[in-house]
């Protein structure tokens, strides 16, 4: 179950409907999805079949007062960091309104994802994945003595003191191309034609590019070569006037000069980029000991989502969550599974995720994880965890941040496989994944690098920013490196996909604060 193909999956696996078929029909736990699956994972759903939840008042900081409102007005004037004090307050710290910061929401999650299995995969597929070998040499690189450029190889006794006026004349004896085996032996007064990376034949000492001779035409300073092909091996033969004397090993790129046979190519832990293949691909393996990139699923809920391209009928929109978050995920360094959206039903949303959890090392879902009367994820997976297993089962918090207040997370199925669940709004989803996800996912990866750059710089607005108090905000914003500085673009509002679209930067406003006046330095996390 959930065993892991060395090869790259099927094309495009963002491709919604990619599921499995005929995976089993086991529950997650005791109270899991029946055997009766809705359809292939991925079609299900995909259309709008259960009535719309309603619109209740929005406390998510998406109204009127953008970033640049008034010094301590909060945006968030619903159920906003006030009430989840007071009850985090009134019910202490394990009660089931406690507040959760987002530093302890995100230590959870790591502590609970743990690199995955190594396992071998050629080359193609190991690209952003974490070796766990060290690989060393077997030959040297090069390997064998070689020209740098296109010319003659010649003893150096026989160049010495040429010049434009003085030329030396030298027989040539033949062609050497990249790639020759037979190497004609050169002798005193002697020159071979050679091409770059063409190994330095016996005899010869260094290698006098092509401009520095006649090119074998008779006249002055040639600037190439004459084809071999189109000159009928021309200047093969005959003589060679060169101009300039070499130094020994002059243009020659000795055997091993690059790296030597038994030395360290790469270490264990070195995350492969394509340099890191290339050299892999140099030395001549072609198959690498590395931790797999982690196959993250990515389903949206709501009953009000339509694919895009499809008709956008009343009180419907897009599904972008899906396809930011696969995005996203794609870009941490996860093979992203995009599964269109869900409708608003426990049974069909959990048939769906026990349909993926094949092909899935992490799950992540948005929406439906408010108090609404429609929020699915949290009824659907609420009771998913086994009692019987320690850890397992999906946890929902309110987190003291904004966006991103209500967020799940846990894990789920027979694999114990982590979901977590992320809050509807677009851009609330996208701020989660960015805090939680992404680490989460380079935590699978075996990355230390598992964080987003944050960087000092000073607000640049022509007025205060407010936050909400007790709540730690992430105001999108652009960064200049040259200044500086980050200006808030957009304001708080969690659904300001436009906004967001323009930031490549999340400024960083403490819980303590409600208000930040311009100037004033505080981190940013550059996510550009
Ligand atoms: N009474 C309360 N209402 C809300 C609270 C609260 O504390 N009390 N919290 C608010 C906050 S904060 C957030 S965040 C949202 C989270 O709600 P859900 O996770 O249940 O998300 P939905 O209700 O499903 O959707 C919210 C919003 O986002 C749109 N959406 C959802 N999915 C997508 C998608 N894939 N692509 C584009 N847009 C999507 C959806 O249409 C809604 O407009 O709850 C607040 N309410
Ligand atoms: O602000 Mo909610 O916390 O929109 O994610």
């Amino acid at each position: 179950m959930n065993d892991r193909a060395e090869s790259a999956p099927g094309p495009d696996p963002e491709q919604a409907g990619r599921g499995p078929t005929g995976y089993g029909s086991g529950s997650f736990g005791p109270t899991g999805a029946g055997p009766v699956h809705p359809g292939p994972a991925g079609s299900a759903g995909t259309g709008p079949t259960e009535p719309e939840p309603s619109a209740g008042p929005e406390s998510d900081g998406s109204g009127a007062t953008g970033a640049q409102s008034p010094a301590g007005a909060v945006p968030d004037s619903g159920s906003g960091a006030g009430a989840d004090t007071a009850a985090a307050t009134a019910q202490g710290p394990a009660g089931p309104g406690r507040l959760w910061s987002v530093d302890e929401h995100l230590a959870d999650i790591l502590a609970s994802v743990h690199p995955l299995e190594p396992i071998e995969l050629q080359l193609p597929d190991a690209q952003g994945c974490v070796l766990v070998e060290d690989v060393t040499v077997p030959v040297a690189l090069p390997p064998f003595d070689n020209s740098s450029m296109d010319g003659y190889a010649v003893r150096t006794a026989d160049v010495s003191g040429a010049t434009a006026e003085f030329p030396a004349v030298l027989t040539v004896i033949g062609d050497v191309a990249a790639g020759s085996g037979a190497l004609p032996e050169v002798g005193p007064g002697e020159a071979a034609r050679i091409m770059t990376g063409a190994p330095l034949p016996p005899g010869a000492e260094a290698v006098v590019p092509v401009e520095w001779t006649d090119g074998g035409s008779g006249g002055g300073a040639a600037t190439m070569m004459s084809p071999a092909a189109a000159a009928g091996r021309d200047g093969a033969s005959g003589e060679v006037r060169v101009f300039r004397s070499a130094e020994a090993r002059a243009h020659v790129r000795p055997r091993g000069s690059d790296v030597q046979a038994g030395d360290l190519a790469l270490k264990a832990g070195t995350v492969l980029g394509p340099p890191q293949i290339g050299l892999l691909a140099a030395i001549g393996r072609g198959r690498v000991r590395v931790r797999p990139r982690p196959r993250v699923v990515v389903l949206s809920t709501g009953s009000e989502l339509v694919q895009p391209d499809e008709q956008l009928n009343e009180g419907q929109i897009y599904d972008s969550n899906s396809f930011a978050l696969t995005a996203a995920a794609r870009e941490a360094g996860a093979i992203a599974y995009r599964v269109g959206a869900v409708t608003d039903d426990a049974e069909t949303l959990r048939a769906t995720i026990e349909d993926q959890l094949i092909r899935a090392d992490m799950v992540v879902t948005t929406g439906g994880v408010s108090v609404g009367a429609y929020d699915v994820v949290k009824e659907a997976l609420s009771s998913v965890g086994d009692e019987d297993e320690p850890g397992s089962g999906i946890d929902f918090r309110t987190l003291a941040m904004q966006p991103g207040k209500p967020q799940g997370f846990g894990s789920i199925g027979p694999e114990h496989t982590p979901l977590l669940a992320l809050p509807g709004n677009p851009v609330s989803s996208y701020v989660s994944f960015e805090l939680f996800v992404r680490p989460a996912i380079r935590a699978l990866m075996g990355r230390t690098d598992l964080h987003r750059p944050t960087v000092r710089a000073r607000i640049e607005a022509e007025r205060p920013l407010s936050s909400p108090a007790g709540r730690r905000q992430f105001l999108r914003a652009t960064y200049d490196e040259r200044t500086g500085t980050a200006a808030p673009v957009g304001g708080p509002g969690s659904h300001l996909v436009a906004a967001l679209a323009q930031a490549d930067a999340l400024i960083v406003v403490p819980e303590n604060t409600v208000s930040v006046e311009p100037g004033t330095e505080v981190d940013v996390i550059l996510i550009g």
